[in-house]
């Protein structure tokens, strides 16, 4: 059993109660190196119990900075360019076979050690990355950052409650910050990529305060317990994901594929879509897959690895049996995935949806149909995916 701990991204910075004294993510595209948006949302939580700057804290650096320990580690949002769901089991999840692709816009978390808080209180924090899709649907007035929970069920504050109490405990209270660019009950996973970056950085944290490890397959058995999309989050790139999506199989990819992704006025719930498909599939509206067809199919694989053999009509096999429940609980998505398909893109629901992810030809396809949508009104950017 591996002894290896996730990355290494630890960073003393000073941290006050509203979460001041963070270091700026990293910006990732123009957009995003403009000043943060000032969107803050804050709650303290509390129960009866209990970057790029490498490098782990030791008690030296501690003891020089005076500072607590922090860690701050990021988690991409995600795209399933493949999801056949099978029947419901008896636990209410259902099977599947997804390929599940990670985008180029991601969720950042900090974890910090907060010696002034009582043992076991968890503060949580959150801001919106500035030129995010998120951003984006603040400035417009469809998104509030107030709806996310901030309290034990947001899923970092829960990964990083998971990781410290299953290590024995802290000799003092945490602090989690989220940086948030994927937009919330969009079919992108971002509450998972929250509960995979926390558990990383819980991990780092619990290592530098108490020297205690957290072996990796610890951590995976923490990720598939917050849900079924987390392990993905954790890993990144691309893979094939069964089971209830949990169960990965890494995929190679031979060059990150461009697209653009749309961002939704609205939110679904996932188990409202998957309870659609149920209801559409009991009235014969949708068809229930053969386990045999629950299969990413290896012309689709070819294609992502670059398989000389394989061409451009392998994304015919792009498909998403959440597809027809997401458009019939938001229909509005009907025409604006018929007028992607007129710009020459390849559009497809992501996951559960609302948000739509379209393929494009190249990069430069990708910026123009973007920077064209959002003339439009659209909350549209260019991503590469894997
Ligand atoms: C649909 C997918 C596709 O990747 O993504 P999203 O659209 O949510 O991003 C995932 O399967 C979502 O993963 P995740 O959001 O982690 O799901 P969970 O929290 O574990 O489950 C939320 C609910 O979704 C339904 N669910 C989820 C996974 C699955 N294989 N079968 C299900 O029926 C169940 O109703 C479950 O109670
Ligand atoms: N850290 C978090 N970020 C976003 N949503 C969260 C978080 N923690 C809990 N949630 C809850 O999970 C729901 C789904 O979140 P999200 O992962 O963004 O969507 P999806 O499952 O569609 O990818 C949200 O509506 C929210 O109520």
């Amino acid at each position: 059993m591996s002894r290896q701990r996730w990355g290494r991204q630890h960073r003393n910075h000073a941290s006050n109660e509203n979460g001041g004294g963070l270091r700026p993510a990293q910006p990732r595209t123009q957009a995003e190196a403009q000043p943060r948006a000032e969107t803050q949302t804050r709650v303290r939580t509390s129960d009866s119990g209990n970057g790029t700057q490498t490098g782990s804290v030791t008690a030296a650096q501690r003891a020089v900075t005076g500072e607590p320990p922090s860690s701050r580690m990021e988690a991409p949002g995600k795209v399933n360019l493949f999801l056949a769901v099978g029947p419901t089991r008896a636990d209410g999840y259902h099977s599947l076979a997804t390929l599940y692709a990670a985008v180029d816009v991601r969720e950042a978390v900090t974890v910090s050690f907060a010696p002034d808080l009582p043992e076991g209180h968890i503060d949580c924090t959150l801001e919106v990355v500035p030129g995010s899709l998120v951003d984006q649907q603040v400035e417009r007035g469809s998104f509030d950052p107030v709806s996310v929970p901030m309290d034990e069920s947001n899923l970092a504050v829960r990964a990083a409650r998971t990781v410290i109490e299953r290590a024995g405990g802290l000799p003092g209270g945490v602090r989690v910050h989220i940086e948030k660019a994927v937009p919330v009950a969009g079919g992108m996973g971002g509450g998972s990529a929250d509960a995979a970056a926390a558990i990383k950085a819980a991990v780092e944290l619990v290592f530098a305060v108490t020297g205690r490890e957290t072996l990796v397959s610890d951590s995976l058995e923490i990720a598939r317990g917050l849900g079924a999309d987390v392990p993905f989050a954790m890993t990144g790139g691309a893979a094939i994901g069964t089971g209830t999506g949990a169960e990965l199989s890494p995929v190679p990819v031979s060059s990150p594929w461009p697209a653009v992704l749309i961002a939704d006025d609205g939110a679904l719930s996932t188990p409202s879509v998957f309870s659609r498909l149920d209801a559409l599939r009991e009235q014969g509206q949708a068809v229930t897959p053969r386990d045999e067809d629950l299969q990413v199919p290896d012309e689709l694989l070819g294609a992502l690895a670059g398989d000389p053999g394989s061409d451009s009509s392998a994304l015919s096999l792009l498909r998403n049996d959440l597809q027809t429940p997401a458009l019939d609980l938001a229909p509005h998505l009907v025409p604006r995935l018929e007028e992607l398909r007129m710009a020459g893109s390849i559009p497809i629901v992501s996951g559960s949806g609302p948000t739509l992810i379209a393929l494009t030809r190249d990069h430069e396809s990708a910026r123009i149909l973007a920077a064209h949508l959002r003339e439009v009104g659209a909350h549209a950017v260019p991503v590469v995916l894997g």
